[in-house]
């Protein structure tokens, strides 16, 4: 290829000329043209050969550049090429290896003028220097909360500084409250036992396969609606219908999160000319708009009366109106709007979405589906009115006090989120410039990502078993020993801890232990289960689903 481009000599290609002296003035310009056109094409070739050795060299130079970064860095477009193949798989997986393969920590490079720049790590020690010992200097900062604002506007999940914290304040007391906790215990047994179990009891009457992650979606978003706005929009019934406001909701967060892949100065454009997603996004967050001031307008008039049912409400919305800001101004409409819309994104799909890889890694693992159901029947037993009685009765409640005793149960959500954490990447972004414990130094407006899904696949965290799904792993003692935050993730860690973990537990506990005593959940044979690229961890085709009533004689074994 190469002697091929120097030894070329134009010049050299014309000669002999006294041949050509002899032709006529037409065959002159014939043979002028002939020449001409092949040297064209030998410039031509020259030129192709010049890329192709161009190329050749930008390519060696790029994947020799893959063992020091993870990822081929290419002019001008970065790693762009090689995410845009991982998006094609499964994209965690994706990231998980190539953390793996750089220790905990890479850089991600995306292509020029870009806002994809950021530094990816899941290593524990850095977790804990952003989410605790440098927390100010790690807030969810600009780029964020201007994506986010007109859905999420300033509520608690979009704030940082002083808008984060009092908000956190006023909820942290509200969430340990006793008022509190009876409400969200009280909503839970009418949701399970009115609306949750009739659902799947109709379904044994039809030999059709349920989407249990779409019914679970339902179960999760009536109750948060319930603790929010105490409200219950009623989107668990027998038909599942399709309830405007859940729906309006699902639109305005799918359409927000398209903002992340669209660059910024697309989706203002679009904004201002009221097109496409942002048309969409719009009309949603009207209809989320219209419940919120429908449900804020009848609580002031319950306000107003001082009416008895407000006196015994503890829902979010109450607490918030009954306080005034630092100049001893009641909250705005929009402020109490935000607040809980920012209260039903973050408690809507987190549980019920763990709840169905929970149910799925239970078909794989059948015993230890069997060992909850041990576990379960064991403390129904210690019942005082006697096994037996229990056992037979179709509607059988637990009480508070036995959800809280089922630690094995624990540790298998647990293990579950631990492999599939309904939140699997998280984000900050730098203040001021830093120097991340494994050494890494990030600069000022850097982004950076958690990524939680790939630590929970790393050996150095979890062993050699980090990819088997054991809960035996959170016992000590036969009791559910919980992990760090900055090694288990998933419900965040330091100042921003999950405000519903305890709620979040229980309300797992409360479902699965509610439906593993009275059926088995099989997955339909070849039913593909992948995560969806999206916030938060959904399967992408829902989980399809028979169940079989469990009789009596099968759980008599497990009361021995
Ligand atoms: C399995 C269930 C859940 C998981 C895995 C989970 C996970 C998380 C995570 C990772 C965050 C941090 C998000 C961020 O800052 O970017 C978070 C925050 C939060 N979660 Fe949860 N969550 C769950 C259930 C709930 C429930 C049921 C509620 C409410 C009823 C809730 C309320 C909140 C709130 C209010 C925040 C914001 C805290 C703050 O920024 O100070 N979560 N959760």
């Amino acid at each position: 290829m190469h002697s091929n481009c120097i030894s070329y000599q134009p010049n050299t290609m014309i000669s002999p000329s006294s041949n050509l002296t002899s032709l006529s003035s037409s065959d002159h310009k014939l043979a002028g043209n002939f020449v001409s056109r092949g040297l064209f094409f030998l410039l031509d070739v020259q030129i192709l050969e010049l890329f192709l050795a161009l190329f050749v060299f930008i390519a060696i130079h790029s994947l020799r550049q893959k063992k020091r970064y993870g990822l081929p860095i290419w002019p001008f477009l970065g790693m762009l090429p090689s995410l845009i193949s991982g998006l094609q798989g499964n994209m965690y997986e994706w990231m998980t290896d190539i953390i793996i393969s750089q220790n905990g920590t890479f850089r991600f490079k995306g292509p020029w003028l870009s806002s994809l720049n950021c530094v990816v790590t899941s290593d524990p020690r850095n977790l804990e220097h952003l989410l605790k010992t440098k927390f100010p200097n790690f807030p969810k900062g600009h780029y964020f909360r201007d994506t986010v604002r007109d859905l999420l506007g300033d509520g608690i999940f979009n704030a940082d500084d002083e808008t984060w914290l009092r908000q956190r304040k006023t909820s942290s007391i509200e969430f340990h409250s006793a008022k509190f906790r009876q409400m969200t215990t009280e909503s839970l047994f009418e949701l399970v036992h009115s609306r949750l179990l009739p659902v799947l009891e109709s379904s044994l009457n039809s030999s059709a396969a349920i989407d249990l992650q779409d019914v679970l979606l339902r179960l999760t978003f009536d109750n948060v609606c319930m603790i929010a706005f105490g409200a219950d929009p009623g989107c668990l019934r027998v038909g599942l219908p399709e309830i405007p406001f859940a729906k309006a909701f699902e639109d305005a967060t799918e359409a927000t999160v398209l903002r992340f892949v669209t660059p910024t100065c697309v989706w203002k454009t679009m904004r201002f000319l009221d097109i496409g997603n942002e048309k969409k996004l719009k009309r949603s967050i009207k209809g989320v708009d219209e419940f919120a001031d429908e449900v804020i307008l009848t609580r002031k008039k319950e306000l107003s009366m001082q009416s008895n049912s407000m006196m015994q409400r503890s829902d979010i919305l109450t607490v918030f109106m009954r306080l005034k800001d630092e100049q001893g101004v009641p909250f705005s409409d929009k402020f109490l709007r935000d607040i809980c819309v920012n209260f039903i994104l973050a408690g809507r799909d987190t549980s019920s979405v763990a709840l169905s890889w929970f149910f799925w890694l239970l078909d794989r693992n059948p015993e230890v589906e069997e060992k909850i159901l041990g576990e379960v029947c064991g403390i129904i037993a210690e019942r005082e009115d006697g096994k037996m009685k229990e056992s037979s009765s179709n509607s059988l409640v637990f009480k508070p006090e036995e959800i809280k005793k089922m630690d094995y149960l624990q540790a298998a959500l647990s293990e579950a989120l631990r492999l599939y954490p309904s939140v699997p990447v998280d984000h900050k972004e730098v203040v001021e410039d830093d120097v991340f414990p494994d050494g890494t130094a990030v600069k000022k407006g850097t982004k950076v990502i958690y990524a939680i899904y790939a630590m929970g696949r790393m050996e150095a965290i979890w062993g050699k078993d980090c990819r088997e799904f054991k809960p035996e792993r959170w016992l000590r003692d036969g009791r559910y020993t919980s992990e760090s935050a900055y090694k288990f993730t998933a419900f965040n860690g330091g100042p921003r801890l999950c405000l519903g973990k305890d709620f979040a537990y229980y309300q797992m506990k409360y479902a699965a232990a509610s439906i593993i005593y009275r059926y088995r959940v099989k997955v339909v044979k070849g039913h593909p289960v992948v995560p969806k690229l999206a916030l938060t961890m959904y399967m992408k085709h829902g989980l399809k689903v028979n169940l079989c009533k469990r009789d009596e004689s099968e759980l008599q074994k497990y009361f021995k």
